[in-house]
């Protein structure tokens, strides 16, 4: 047979009249089909054909030992034998699931796969693409057609232009697989009626669902309100619907909390006046979650909306370098075993209630998982109580500390917590936040002890209300407090880095302030671990608008990253915000697939020493790119100004 470019034994199972059984196959590759055969002498027809541009993603799963799936859309041409068919809808995607004898053998049908199917990343150039699947845009329709429904849907509401496609296509269509396996295929049904708010009923926790700035602030909004379960909060903060000016950060109510367990109520309750600075910063952030939301919706108001970061979304395994579970960190999959996941958890966390030791003061934030609160730690363990290892017995008591709380039955996602809690647990360094200790209550609820940053994250101090066009351009930082932040960041990362940790969610939302003007990484949700054998993951997580080219091309990538995240960090203290915030997602990461290096806007603002810094970090080109033990030894940190000087800084809470 002619053109074959792979051929060999296989299970495999689709959906249909044999779904329960995994046959033995012979399975071909050719230009056009992904063939299976009964034998190798083929002597009969195929059992089934799959057209290679009906193929729209390809993953490792851990249904069998060796095993993938292929996930096609069914309405393509396909020839499917009597025996095997069965019903299905026009459009929908149906999965094959196919195991291979070895691991090796595995890699190399995913590689040869993506390197033929033109949805996936061995596209093809884009003509032969427009040719195959007669990709184009229709100008009576106003839309691209030849395209999956879900696409189209996707291209009609996002400001990606027929130029961008005719520039771009391979970006465009980067893009989209990008965005649709992000976000999971239910969150493409869109708005139609309005587009620009895109607004669906939100699952819990939300914090993975990419979408419009909107989404973010809609998000952070609904969880405030159902976490208040909406009567407190959005009257009172309703009515304060003023401006926020630094100066008037002062006379704002406290949330007091006795028992976590009863914090609800007791926010309702027990609203004081005090002049305490995290709650003004909490507050203040709920309060332009709101004003944003009302500017959305009200012409007259007037405030220009805060930045609000797109949270990282949930990782998938996506294509043939994809991974599986590491011994340490966990990859991440699709369904959590949470037994396995709260054994593991056990063996870091102390299954003891530690209600009795802690006393909660307020709210310190929110995050997808759970709040965080201001905490006193009031008594210690008895020495002689073996559950608590002494390690803890030490501790001192008054200690103010953060404790997150998180409910484990209503994460869908343990695994990236179990990766927080590891990380945190074996990563003792001055530029990462301390961890404590951390408690698990009847399997239920995780309580996690960490040093208190009472200075917030960075974001809160870089300035979102600035008018990046305006003629007096300037930064809330000046440039040697840029390089103390990013040195101190940078040693965090080196740290991470030479313990082969990668952390690929670095942002200002993810650095945190002390009151010593300490700068220290968080949020080790996304972490991973690169062996000695793997030293390119291939799993897509992060945030879109500090994703590096090479994971928005789902091309495998390293711990550098982390330096691209690192560098549009660094544009966000001299610009204010990140680039292309201001595009829609889809837009964004079509940008980012394209357009290579961002530009900086404010680039008058600073040195040529930083500007050279940047360069380093914001190489498209990997091998190009800086790592940070280079980066450490860029002239742009000899401007670092220390601790002492930054932490004016924060003076404006
Ligand atoms: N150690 C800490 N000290 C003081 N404040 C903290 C600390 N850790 C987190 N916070 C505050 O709590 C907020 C939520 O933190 P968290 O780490 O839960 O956020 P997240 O990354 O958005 O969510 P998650 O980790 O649950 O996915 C942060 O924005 C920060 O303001």
């Amino acid at each position: 047979m002619k053109g074959i470019k792979r051929e060999g034994w296989i299970s495999y199972k689709a959906d249909g009249m044999f779904s329960f059984l995994w046959q033995k196959r012979y399975l071909v590759l050719n230009d056009s089909y992904l063939s299976f055969y009964k034998s190798n002498r083929f002597s009969e027809d195929p059992v089934l054909s799959v057209a290679l541009t009906s193929i729209t993603n390809v993953s490792r799963i851990q249904l069998k030992q060796n095993c993938f799936e292929i996930l096609r859309l069914t309405d393509q041409k396909e020839n499917v034998s009597p025996m095997n068919s069965y019903f299905y809808e026009s459009n929908s995607k149906r999965p094959i699931f196919i195991s291979t004898r070895t691991e090796q053998d595995l890699h190399g049908w995913l590689d040869a796969i993506f390197a033929k199917c033109p949805l996936l990343s061995g596209v093809s150039s884009p003509t032969n693409f427009t040719h195959k699947v007669h990709v184009g845009y229709d100008p009576k329709v106003g839309n691209f057609v030849g395209v999956p429904d879900s696409w189209a849907k996707l291209l009609q509401t996002s400001e990606i232009t027929y130029d961008d496609w005719n520039r771009n296509s391979k970006a465009v269509i980067k893009a989209l697989q990008f965005y649709e396996d992000y976000n999971g295929l239910d969150s493409i049904q869109t708005d139609q009626s309005n587009p620009s708010l895109n607004l669906k009923p939100l699952k819990s926790p939300t914090k993975y669902i990419i979408n419009k700035r909107t989404n973010s602030i809609k998000r952070s909004l609904s969880k405030t309100l159902s976490k208040s379960k909406t009567d407190s909060i959005l009257p009172v903060y309703q009515s304060e619907l003023k401006p926020f000016p630094r100066s008037a950060v002062n006379n704002n109510s406290i949330i007091n909390l006795k028992d976590a367990k009863t914090h609800e109520n007791d926010m309702h309750a027990s609203r004081e006046k005090v002049t305490d600075l995290r709650t003004t910063q909490l507050k203040r952030k709920e309060q332009q979650a709101i004003q944003h939301h009302l500017q959305k919706h009200d012409s007259n108001a007037t405030l220009k909306p805060r930045r609000v970061a797109p949270a990282a979304p949930v990782a998938k395994l996506h294509n043939g370098k994809a991974i599986t579970p590491k011994e340490n960190l966990l990859e991440l999959k699709d369904a959590d075993d949470s037994e396995e996941i709260i054994m593991k958890m056990k063996t870091v966390a102390i299954d003891v209630n530690p209600r009795p030791y802690f006393q909660m003061i307020e709210k310190a934030g929110q995050g997808a998982s759970g709040a965080v609160y201001l905490s006193k730690r009031v008594k210690l363990p008895q020495k002689n109580d073996s559950r608590f290892l002494n390690s803890h017995c030490d501790r001192i008591i008054e200690e103010r500390v953060a404790i997150k709380q998180i409910h484990l039955s209503e994460q869908p996602k343990k695994q990236l917590i179990m990766n927080e809690l590891l990380v945190m647990n074996d990563s003792h360094h001055e530029n990462i936040v301390n961890f404590l200790e951390a408690y698990i209550i009847y399997d239920k609820e995780l309580w996690v002890i960490m040093e208190y940053m009472e200075g917030g994250c960075l974001t809160d101090i870089l300035d979102p209300t600035a008018d990046i066009n305006a003629s007096n351009k300037s930064s809330p930082l000046n440039e040697s407090q840029m390089a103390y932040i990013i040195k101190e960041t940078c040693q965090g990362l080196k740290f991470l880095h030479d313990n082969k940790i990668i952390h690929r969610d670095i942002k200002s939302d993810n650095i945190l302030l002390n009151s010593q003007g300490l700068v220290k990484i968080t949020d080790f949700g996304f972490c991973v671990e690169l062996t000695e054998k793997r030293s390119k993951r291939a799993t897509m997580v992060g945030t879109p608008y500090w994703m590096a080219p090479e994971i928005v091309n789902q091309k495998g990538y390293g711990e550098k990253v982390d330096v691209w995240s690192l560098g549009i960090m660094l544009i966000e203290m001299i610009d204010g915000e990140p680039p292309y915030l201001n595009e829609d997602p889809l837009k964004a990461l079509y940008l980012i697939a394209n357009n290579g290096s961002p530009v900086l806007r404010r680039a008058e603002l600073v040195s040529k020493k930083t500007r050279q810094f940047l360069d380093a970090c914001l190489q498209v080109n990997v091998e190009l790119r800086a790592s940070v033990r280079e980066l450490l030894m860029f002239d742009f940190l000899l401007l670092a100004c220390g601790p002492k000087e930054f932490k004016q800084t924060l003076k404006w809470y």
